[in-house]
């Protein structure tokens, strides 16, 4: 897995800056946090990132990852894994079928059964395989959305406040799930957040990003 680099990335829309010379290297296996106030432009950002973001923003900079510049690569190419603050799980597929819709074309039916059920087992789901995603937990569903997500085989990983629908108790748990296989994984990851704790809890440097502009790597 190759690293995340953002290099000098400006974003603007009309006479507002939402981000200026924005410079964060990701490694492989760690995780950057994105913090600031909302409206400072982190989603924008990871839209950015992904190619889902609107052309009325005028963007400057290159997102490269493993060398490679993602402008060059059309949005759908670019294999990232997203996490949201709600776990999107596609409700008319069982728990078994939305985990298996992550998993690449071309490989046989028995691999497929063996990585869902890894999968499933990792994640402590074995036994729900059959449900509809709307009977789980929280926690179940947000175990669920990140095997989907890393049976796709993403490059990189972007989570855009996945953990701020969890109460207290099971957030410290489930962050440390993503964390522990985003790590695993050896992929390079972006956490957009509003909380401390879990930018604390990932470990690796924080990037503030302020209301209308500047940005700066803090450590
Ligand atoms: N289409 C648009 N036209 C004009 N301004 C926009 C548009 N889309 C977003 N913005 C502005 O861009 C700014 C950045 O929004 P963004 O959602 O990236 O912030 P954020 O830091 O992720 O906020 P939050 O933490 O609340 O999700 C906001 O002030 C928003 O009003």
């Amino acid at each position: 897995m190759g690293a995340m680099e953002i290099a000098g990335l400006t974003v603007r829309i009309g006479n507002r800056v939402l981000c200026e010379n924005l410079s964060v290297s990701i490694p492989p296996g760690e995780i950057v946090t994105l913090m600031g106030p909302s409206g400072s432009g982190k989603s924008t950002i990871l839209s950015h990132i992904c190619g889902t973001l609107d052309r009325q923003f005028e963007v400057s900079g290159a997102i490269r990852l493993a060398g490679m510049d993602l402008a060059a690569l059309r949005p759908e190419d670019r294999k990232l894994g997203i996490l949201f603050q709600e776990a999107l799980l596609f409700p008319h597929l069982s728990v078994w079928e939305n985990l298996a819709f992550g998993l690449p074309s071309g490989i046989s039916r028995k691999e497929r059964r063996h990585r869902v059920e890894a999968a499933l087992a990792d994640a402590e789901l074995d036994g729900l395989a059959d449900r509809d995603p709307a009977t789980l937990s929280g926690g179940q569903k947000a175990r669920a959305a990140l095997m989907r997500t890393l049976l796709a085989e993403p490059r990189a990983l972007l989570l855009d406040e996945p953990f701020s629908r969890l109460d207290a108790a099971l957030r410290d748990k489930i962050r440390q799930f993503v964390f522990d296989h985003a790590r695993k994984a050896r992929l390079p990851t972006l956490l957009v957040t509003h909380d401390i704790a879990d930018a604390q809890s990932a470990g690796g440097p924080i990037v503030e990003v302020e209301v209308a502009g500047q940005a700066s790597q803090q450590s």
